[in-house]
């Protein structure tokens, strides 16, 4: 059982009150923890260097409520958040979080929670493509059910207004500030064309301001081909496997990828002056990602005697 109150409030726990994450939680239970995590995602890297992205982008879909219910296969009379608009042929890495979960099952049974490994592993990707490091603070206990509509309807599409955006993040806790920082993850990983399909219809003429005309035209092209929706383009077009802030110069050059990325230049005043600071000093831009991630990586978690610590993170436990 792990044990997830500390003695007092201080900078290394967060919470209301009613629930604490911890830096440290697994120094006993399961010293080996992260550095299977590390040395599992770092072999999945070498791989495949898009999985960096790919699991940053699953505890992000697993967060607003970081329990691990993205997780959850569907079954005949269940259905997980797998099937939900954003995640349906889109996220990826479920074989990475099994191989590390069956490693740890090993060496400590019962003991790492699925939403902590997802939230150690989304760090771990963060630093082995060069961007910041932080402390991961863990205790989170993996959920017994899941919810499609909620995932439905808390993951911002890709095709929203910044009003919409800020909204959703406020739904959950999370600033204007955070949003911004926080979509700075779109410095690397790929999107399919049907998710920025309309970025090319509403500019489909060349003098369109919010658009490169270079970069309109290679998408056109990348998209026109026969498998087109099939086909995939960098969401960071200049350096798409290295963490850093890139994302933000190529908004300013009307180079960003999906409508809820240019809109945070051309839609609002605040969000630009923000994508003007980061696009100017990369530590800034580590700095406040780093300290929404910690903010994102607490949301909704599940402590104490809440949960459960799953055995395999695509079922609950069976007793
Ligand atoms: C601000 C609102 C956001 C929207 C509208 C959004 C939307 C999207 C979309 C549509 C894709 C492409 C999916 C596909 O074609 O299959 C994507 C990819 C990605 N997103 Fe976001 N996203 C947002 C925020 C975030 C956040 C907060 C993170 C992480 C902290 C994140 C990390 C990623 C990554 C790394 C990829 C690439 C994944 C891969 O290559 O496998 N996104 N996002
Ligand atoms: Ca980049």
């Amino acid at each position: 059982q792990v044990v997830s109150k500390p003695k007092s409030l201080n900078e290394t726990c967060i919470g209301d009150g009613s629930f604490f994450l911890e830096i440290g939680i697994y120094r006993d239970s399961c010293p080996e923890a992260e550095a299977v995590i590390f040395a599992w995602v770092q072999r999945a890297i070498s791989d495949d260097p898009r999985m960096a992205a790919s699991l940053l982008r699953l505890h992000f879909h697993d967060c607003f409520g970081c329990d691990a219910s993205v997780l959850l296969d569907d079954t005949q009379g269940f259905v997980g958040e797998k099937t939900a608009g954003p995640n349906l042929n889109s996220l990826r890495g479920f074989e990475v979080i099994d191989a590390i979960k069956s490693d740890l099952e090993a060496v400590c049974p019962v003991t790492v929670s699925c939403a902590d490994i997802l939230a150690v592993a989304a760090r771990d990707s963060v630093i082995l493509s060069g961007g910041p490091g932080w402390e991961v603070q863990t205790g989170r206990k993996d959920s017994l059910t899941a919810s499609k509509t909620a995932a439905n309807n808390n993951i911002p599409g890709p095709n929203s207004d910044v009003t919409t955006l800020v909204s959703k993040f406020q739904n959950v806790g999370l600033t204007l500030g955070d949003m911004v920082a926080l979509s700075g993850a779109h410095t690397m990983g790929k999107a399919r064309c049907s998710t920025f399909s309309s970025r090319l219809n509403n500019n489909g003429n060349s003098n369109s301001p919010d658009i490169n005309v270079d970069f309109l035209q290679s998408l056109q092209q990348l998209c026109s081909q026969s498998d087109g929706n099939a086909s995939l383009a960098h969401l960071d077009l200049v350096t798409p496997s290295t963490f850093d802030n890139q994302y933000y110069v190529n908004l300013i050059s009307g180079e960003g990828l999906l409508v809820s990325d240019q809109v945070l230049v051309t839609g609002d005043d605040q969000t630009r002056e923000i994508v003007e600071s980061y696009a100017n000093d990369l530590m800034i831009f580590f700095e406040d990602f780093r300290r929404s991630m910690l903010r994102m990586g607490s949301l909704g978690a599940l402590t104490g005697e809440e949960g459960e610590i799953r055995k395999n993170c695509r079922t609950v436990n069976q007793f």
